[in-house]
């Protein structure tokens, strides 16, 4: 892919041509289309949403998509995603959990089936809730697209950058970055550095936005100009069994049909996928004394109906300078009536001097006490109050906040107890304040994948 043109404001009403005289000038939906294209409306909230939240694009395409086969299950990756928790599919517990980084697969695995669920609450299907998912793939999708009629994925590339193509055009995104694809969007994704892992966060039943700023004022933290959404680029070619992979109720389906459904000429909205590069991110912190909330880092945030509460909020640790005095400088130890799962995409953790690795996950439950390990504690001690102005180099970390109790998915039922139990003994070993190390979920669900993948 060459270099992109993108389009930049969060929230804007955009219009893309990749070929001039392509929109209608003066309506949505005329008789016919400039250049016979299709006219094809995307929703992603109700017709009767206020307009201040109503997102809708019209895409003008070569061919509609609704000309597919019917759709049919997919039986392979099947058992790996997840949108409705219960306690049969997934387990709760209120130990401190802790992931080391998932191992690429080294056998030929795509986006799609190196995606699995690792946890999350609610249901897509009642429209509340969110997952946690990951992906480690090796190589490119091939005349296939993506699409979860769940909910938003906000995708967190860790390693190995990610050229998507969506129907509004194509985003390269790079660890460090950011995209967001919105429910019901296509999406086809390259990997130009083989192989790449991250982490996904999806919600069911609303879409990501800007949090207010109060009184910081107008501007600061993600600033709305760093967004930006693709511009429009189509395929035109015929493809004979394209599939259509849809994630529906967390199962996959698959769709055929001969073309690709990147075939959009022309759109024009608000409803479209978009990536931010957190390296813009503009943080505010304590300049005297105390450590604050980590809501003062919140990229985007998902709201519930509860005033101040949100459905999930995406949270980063950016590098930045530390210049309180007589305080503990790293994040205090706490327990918190939202949940909360954090990935590192690259560098250390503030409050892990051991242990929590890029690619890695931690995952603390609402009211589980957590916070700095040992090592990280004495270190600040010895620092005392002269510690100066000290810059966090090196450090991209991030968190998703979301005031759900967790429900971790289950592997199978046959692994899933005897690892259970394996954790619960070790958990006892370990009688210890600092986060347990839960390796052993890291070995089964490769062996579980590989047993997958080899049927
Ligand atoms: O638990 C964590 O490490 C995340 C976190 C960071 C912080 O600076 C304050 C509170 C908090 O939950
Ligand atoms: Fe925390």
């Amino acid at each position: 892919m060459d270099d992109l043109s993108y389009q930049s404001g969060y929230g804007n009403t955009f219009s893309s041509e990749a070929l001039p005289g392509s929109l209608p000038a003066t309506q949505n939906s005329p008789l016919l289309c400039p250049n016979s294209l299709y006219a094809e409306q995307i929703s992603g909230t109700s017709f009767t949403s206020p307009r201040n939240l109503n997102l809708r694009s019209w895409l003008y395409r070569i061919k509609p998509s609704v000309t597919h086969e019917p759709f049919k299950p997919r039986v392979k990756g099947k058992s790996f995603l997840l949108s409705e928790f219960n306690q049969c599919n997934s387990s709760a517990t209120p130990t401190q959990l802790r992931w080391k980084p998932i191992d690429i697969p080294s056998s030929p695995t795509d986006f799609i089936d190196g995606l699995f669920t690792v946890c999350g609450a609610g249901s897509s299907f009642l429209r509340h809730g969110f997952a946690i998912h990951m992906y480690t793939a090796n190589k490119s999708m091939e005349n296939s697209a993506f699409c979860s009629a769940d909910g938003d994925f906000l995708v967190v590339p860790q390693k190995g950058r990610l050229w998507i193509t969506t129907e509004c055009g194509r985003l390269q995104v790079s660890p460090g970055e950011i995209a967001v694809l919105p429910q019901g969007f296509r999406f086809s994704v390259d990997l130009p550095d083989g192989p790449s892992r991250g982490y996904v966060a999806e919600i069911f039943g609303t879409h990501f936005q800007l949090p207010d700023l109060g009184p910081i004022g107008a501007n600061g933290l993600a600033a709305p100009r760093d967004f930006l959404a693709p511009t429009a680029w189509f395929d035109e070619s015929h493809r004979p069994g394209y599939t259509i992979v849809q994630k529906f109720g967390g199962e996959l389906f698959t769709a055929k049909q001969d073309f690709s459904p990147f075939n959009v000429v022309a759109w024009h909205g608000n409803y479209v996928p978009y990536k931010y590069d957190l390296s813009k991110f503009c943080p505010y912190n304590t300049v005297l004394f105390d450590h604050s909330d980590p809501s003062i880092n919140t990229v985007l945030t998902a709201p519930t109906d509860k005033p101040g509460v949100a459905l999930l909020d995406f949270v980063i640790f950016p590098p930045r300078w530390l210049v309180a005095e007589h305080t503990f400088r790293p994040p205090y130890y706490h327990r918190n009536c939202m949940s909360e799962f954090m990935g590192l995409i690259h560098g250390g953790y503030e409050a892990k001097a051991d242990g929590f690795l890029p690619g890695g996950s931690s995952l603390h439950s609402c009211m589980t006490p957590h916070g700095p390990d040992t090592k990280t504690y004495e270190a600040t001690i010895a620092q005392g109050n002269e510690a100066g102005p000290f810059r966090i180099k090196d450090t991209m970390a991030f968190m998703v906040e979301v005031d759900f109790e967790f429900l971790e998915k289950k592997l199978k039922p046959l692994l899933g107890f005897p690892l259970f139990v394996l954790c619960c003994v070790v958990g006892v070993l370990e009688n210890s304040w600092e986060d347990f190390e839960c390796d052993q979920y890291n070995d089964v669900l490769i062996r579980v994948k590989e047993r997958f993948d080899s049927k």
